[in-house]
């Protein structure tokens, strides 16, 4: 559905009268749709449904207009907005990721998604050129300079993955139970009946005869019949689609046969020197099974790059979750990537997998993403499935820092539209947390070692405990490196936790932490100015009424040796 700027939308939407559950706002005007056509659980009758049911809603949209540039605050127009329109106490917590595709490449596409909430831009390196990316990574740059977007760029790589590279189809293949088939991966012309070529040379190295074939983790299932140099004829025993990039997996014995490959590979440090250069904000790293590639690539990005560049590890193999806490006590974040995470633990335990990872970053103080299928459907239909809702809101629940669209935006018709429904289902689920003050329930170990440390931690679980309490509207803090904003994030206090930072690297990295809203201002050394500065900037831009409250938390080191002396807390009521 293409939304104009003030075009009329009408909602065909069967509405069960008291119970909105989800919520699209567009501009000034809200839209309650209801769960329609919840008794049509096919995807043709859902969309016979849509059709026939009577238009319930009208709202006029407002596009673009109400954007205001405020480069002179380092508050991004999003936040602005977002803050000007609910207060403090509705401001989104739950942050959200683009992957980023032919759908949604164009400058106007991508200022759609901005404008939509999207905190991060992920590129997957596994798709298109080098200069298709760098034209995105520009896009983005000039919409964050020009337009006062704060959007940070993810690259994710590609990893050791064996996939088909060629299968003789411009779209997807049916294979036959029975039907047999060659894999390989020589190159040849045209297009061959039944050969299915793979990207990579030594895809069969070490693979035996009555090996399983599993394509996309289930979506079809082969066994190897014979073997013919590097070339292996597989016969069908699960018959399924064959997509056109799809993922191979060899098992033996309920195992995976392919060990031994590298994590980053040659190309994945060709694309992520092309990230440094391009400047990224965030490198991801797939099929990470213990903490040595992640040490090693931040090693690589200190010494090469300029500034400083977050790491993220991405969990999507059984070995990566028997390292995990090294995992993330070697990164700077953590991907839940469920979907090729679900090719090696059974489906059944996914949801118990994602709440361990998303429960161990939380105590270790890094931030996740959840990632994979969140909406899947709405790839090709403009309403998500219930289940779809209750999955992302479950991530929500879980407090997770962030949640990720992949095929419904890249290539998806509807990616603005599954990006407002994220936007909604986690504003709704944020205000239900806050109601029962779930937050309060989940106490943190300590985290510091060392006195400082300890204090900083000390000072942000007591500051969240504070602003709970006394009912504060915003938390303030002013941070260099965005270290005590991720400390009070931890604690997922009720107020947005505004961060106030003069280094841009650290803005960029907040851009991914729970309910920071990261803002890049020159700061002295005078804490007393600095906060005068920033509460008569935000009160002259008439974003704050007379009377809210915010707790102040400071850190700011001039000297190292007093720097305990300049952590401190603040309770101030604006007038
Ligand atoms: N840069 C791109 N160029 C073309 N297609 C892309 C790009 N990024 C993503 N896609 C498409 O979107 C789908 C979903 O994206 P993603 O989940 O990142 O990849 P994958 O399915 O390969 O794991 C991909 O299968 C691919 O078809
Ligand atoms: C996010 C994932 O990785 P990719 O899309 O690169 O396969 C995943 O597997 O869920
Ligand atoms: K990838
Ligand atoms: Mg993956």
């Amino acid at each position: 559905m293409a939304v104009s700027s003030d075009s009329i939308l009408r909602f065909h939407q069967k509405i069960f009268a008291n119970h909105p559950i989800l919520e699209l706002e567009n501009g000034v005007s809200r839209i309650a749709v209801g769960a329609g056509g919840v008794s049509c659980s096919t995807r043709k009758l859902r969309s016979k449904a849509r059709i026939g049911a009577k238009a319930v809603a009208e709202a006029r949209v407002k596009g673009l207009e109400s954007f205001k540039v405020n480069l002179d605050l380092g508050l991004d127009a999003v936040a602005e907005k977002e803050l000007r329109e609910k207060g403090f106490l509705g401001m989104r917590k739950t942050k959200l990721v683009c992957t980023i595709g032919p759908a949604c490449c164009s400058l106007e596409d991508l200022e759609r998604l901005a404008r939509g909430g999207m905190n991060v831009a992920r590129l997957n390196m596994c798709h298109n050129t080098k200069e298709w990316h760098r034209d995105v990574i520009k896009k983005i740059k000039r919409l964050n300079e020009e337009k006062g977007f704060c959007v940070s760029v993810m690259i994710d790589t590609e990893g050791s993955q064996i996939h088909v590279v060629d299968h003789g189809a411009p779209s997807s293949l049916k294979a036959e139970e029975g039907s047999v088939w060659v894999f390989t991966a020589q190159k040849f012309e045209g297009s061959l009946p039944f050969t299915i070529r793979a990207n990579y040379e030594g895809f069969s190295e070490g693979i035996m005869v009555g090996d399983e074939l599993i394509i996309d983790g289930g979506m079809a299932s082969f066994q190897v019949v014979e073997r013919m140099g590097n070339d292996l004829r597989c016969k069908c025993t699960d018959p399924g689609l064959l997509l056109p990039r799809a993922k191979l997996s060899f098992w033996r014995d309920g195992k995976l046969s392919h060990q031994g490959l590298p994590t980053i590979s040659e190309k994945d440090w060709a694309d992520i020197d092309f990230g440094i250069s391009e400047g990224v904000d965030f490198v991801a790293v797939s099929f990470v099974n213990d903490a040595e590639p992640i040490k090693h690539l931040k090693n690589h990005i200190s010494t090469k790059a300029s500034r400083s560049i977050r790491v993220l590890a991405k969990i999507e193999s059984l070995e990566s979750l028997r390292k995990l806490e090294e995992i993330v006590e070697a990164s700077d974040g953590i991907m839940v990537a469920r979907g090729d995470l679900g090719v090696e633990v059974p489906l059944e335990q996914i949801p118990a997998v994602q709440e361990e990872i998303t429960r161990i970053c939380r105590q270790l103080n890094k931030p996740v993403i959840i990632a994979s299928q969140l909406l899947e459907s709405m790839v090709e239909y403009p309403t998500p499935t219930r289940a779809e809702v209750a999955d992302v809101s479950e991530a929500v629940r879980q407090s997770a820092d962030a949640m990720m669209l992949s095929g419904e935006s890249a290539i998806g018709s509807y990616g603005e539209k599954a990006l407002s429904v994220l936007r909604m289902v986690s504003n709704r689920m944020e205000l239900q947390c806050h109601e029962e003050n779930r937050q309060n329930a989940l106490h943190q170990p300590c985290l510091g070692v060392s006195l400082p440390d300890r204090i900083s931690e000390e000072i942000c679980n007591s500051a969240v405990e504070m602003a709970n309490n006394l009912g504060i509207d915003a938390i303030f803090v002013y941070t260099k490196h965005g270290e005590m904003a991720s400390l009070l994030s931890r604690n997922r206090p009720n107020p947005p936790i505004f961060a106030f930072t003069d280094d841009n690297d650290a803005r960029m990295a907040l851009n991914l932490q729970w309910g920071v809203i990261p803002i890049l201002v020159d700061l002295s050394d005078d804490m007393e100015s600095n906060i005068s500065k920033t509460t008569d900037l935000i009160k002259s831009k008439g974003m704050m009424k007379d009377g809210s409250s915010v707790l102040i938390v400071s850190d700011l080191t001039p000297s190292c040796a007093t720097r305990t002396a300049f952590q401190s807390i603040q309770v101030k009521t604006i007038v």
